[in-house]
Parts: structure tokens; sequence; C-alpha cells
């Protein structure tokens, strides 16, 4: 029999982690209980064989191994309290943002396992990136459960200094955002250069997944391969001068990043 896991919400990141987890045979629909009091929402999960619940008081006598919280972090500490009685025999894991895992003691109990979790949405697809954060009651034998199951949603690793997490966040958590904007900006500059819509859209989206693929396979530094890609006084080197002229690209990012750190640590509060 495998081990028992309740989620506790399956809206956008919860049920993209959900997606994975099946997907890659992780976990049997048989082992899952879905906790989701939207009832649409309730309904897209239990399409994939899970057990759902709208509420964690018609749980009755399940028991779990892991509860995972996939709550927006304003409600953490109304949702939180219903899963105290699991304490025992369940480890906690929370994606919420800012939420640190001192609050989750307070609301569990001292002896409580959590681990603090940022994922990001590609997690769908087992192309997320999952960070790390464990309080002293986790096991080895819990954090290596809960790391196999995270590897089906994509890489996994693992901080020793919580306080990171909020730049963490900012960086992974928040970041499929700003690479849709992206494409999104690519695809507008496309047709403002002419290109049909759809031809616009294919032609950015395939080359942030191309290029990506190329930095994370070929071993080079990213600033290498744009180098291969920029011929002397050639048509890359003119769009450069724009974004790299004065930082402009790197100083909005910069920016944005510290914005969604500073919001992190207010979510925390
Ligand atoms: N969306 C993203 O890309 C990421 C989100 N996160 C974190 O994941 C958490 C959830 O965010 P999203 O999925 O984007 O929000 P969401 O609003 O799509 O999902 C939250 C879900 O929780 C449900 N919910 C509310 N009260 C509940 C209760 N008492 N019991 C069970 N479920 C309840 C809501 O109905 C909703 O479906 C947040 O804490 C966020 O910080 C972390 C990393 C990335
Ligand atoms: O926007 C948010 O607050 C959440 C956390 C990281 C991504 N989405």
């Amino acid at each position: 029999m495998g081990r028992k896991v309740i989620l506790v919400g399956c809206g956008n990141m919860g049920y993209a982690m959900l997606k994975g987890w099946l997907a890659a045979g992780r976990l049997a629909p048989a082992d899952v209980t879905v906790v989701e009091p939207n009832p649409e929402l309730r309904a897209r999960a239990a399409t994939h064989g899970v057990k759902v619940a709208g509420e964690a008081g018609e749980l009755g006598e399940v028991t779990a191994d892991l509860v995972i919280f996939a709550v927006k972090p304003q409600v953490i500490r109304n949702v939180v309290p219903a899963y105290r009685g699991m304490a025992g025999s369940a480890a906690y894991v929370s994606v919420a943002a800012g939420t640190a895992v001192a609050t989750f003691e307070e609301l569990l109990g001292a002896d409580a396992a959590i681990i603090r979790c940022m994922p990001n949405t590609p997690a769908a697809i087992g192309k997320g990136m999952m960070v790390l954060f464990a309080n002293r009651n986790v096991r080895g034998e819990t954090k290596t459960f809960v790391e196999t199951l995270l590897t089906a949603s994509g890489a996994v690793t693992s901080i020793d200094d919580e306080t990171l997490m909020d730049a963490v966040t900012a960086v992974s958590g928040s970041g499929p955002a700003y690479v849709f904007h992206f494409i999104e900006c690519l695809t507008a500059a496309g047709e403002k250069a002419g290109l049909p819509g759809e031809t616009a859209r294919l032609l950015a989206m395939q080359t942030v997944y191309g290029a990506a693929c190329l930095a994370r396979e070929s071993g080079e530094a990213p600033g290498r391969l744009r180098e291969q890609v920029t011929s002397p006084g050639g048509t890359t080197a003119a769009a450069l001068d724009i974004l790299m002229g004065e930082e402009r690209l790197k100083t909005l990012l910069v920016d944005a990043v510290e914005a969604a750190r500073r919001r992190s640590v207010e979510l925390g509060k």
C-alpha cells in the first residue's frame, strides 16, 4: 500500500503538482485525497480518480502520511489548524509564499514535521523547480519521500537558510510569469514587425523553448551562448544594444525580483 497524501487546495499550484505526480505514477489516485471548497475545481481533481472533499470536516477517519497545503498565504491561519490532529503520524508540506515554518509550528505544534516548498507551475508537465526547507522535526526518511515525490514535478533542491525562501520565490516561484510575459512581448514585437499573429507566437515560443533547452543542456555559460548568436555588426548586436545598453533589461529584472521578494516578506507578516 502506498503512502497516503492529502492535498489541501487544488487551484493553480495544487493542481499543477497533482497532475505531475499522477502522470509520473509517483502516487496512485486511490492514495490521494484532495480538499477543495470550489466545486468546479473539486470536480476537476476528481476526474483523475482521487478522493475529494469540500472541507476538512468531511475527511472522517482518513489518515495521511503527508498533508500538503496549497492554499493562499492569507488563509493559512484559518485552514491549517483543522489538520493539527494528524501531526502524530503525518508530515506537512506548505507551498504558501512567504509563510514561515514558525507559523506552521505555532498552528500545528512545536513537534510537527514541516517542509516549506517553493514550486512553480511547470511542475504540471514535470519541468518545475522545487526548493525545500525542512524543520528539525523532519526525519531523513520523510525528506527522501517528499524529494522523490517532487522529482516527478521537476528539479528539486534544498536550502538550509529559510530567509532565502523570499528570494527563491521571487526568482523561480514567480519566474514562469516573467518568461510568459517575455513570450507575449516577443510575439507583439514580431507582429509589429509585420508577422501574422500565429506565426509570431510560434516563433517566440519555440525560440524561448529552444534557447532554454540549449542553455540547460549544452553546459555552456548563457553569456557564451549569447555571443555565439551575435555576429559583429549584425542583427543581434543591433537588438542587444537596446536590451543591454545601460543594463536596461537587467535593471528591470533586478527591480522586478526585488519587488517580488519584498512582497514575499510582507505576505509572511
Ligand atoms: N500559482 C503559482 O505559480 C504558485 C503558487 N504558490 C503558492 O501556492 C499557493 C496557492 O496558490 P494558487 O494555486 O496560485 O492559488 P489558487 O487560488 O489558484 O488556489 C488556492 C486554492 O485553495 C482553495 N482553498 C481555499 N480555502 C480552502 C480550504 N479551507 N481548504 C482547502 N482549499 C481551500 C481555493 O478554493 C483555491 O482553489 C499560494 O500560497 C501561493 O503562494 C507557490 C508557487 C507558485
Ligand atoms: O504570486 C504569488 O504570490 C505566487 C507565489 C509564487 C508564484 N505565485
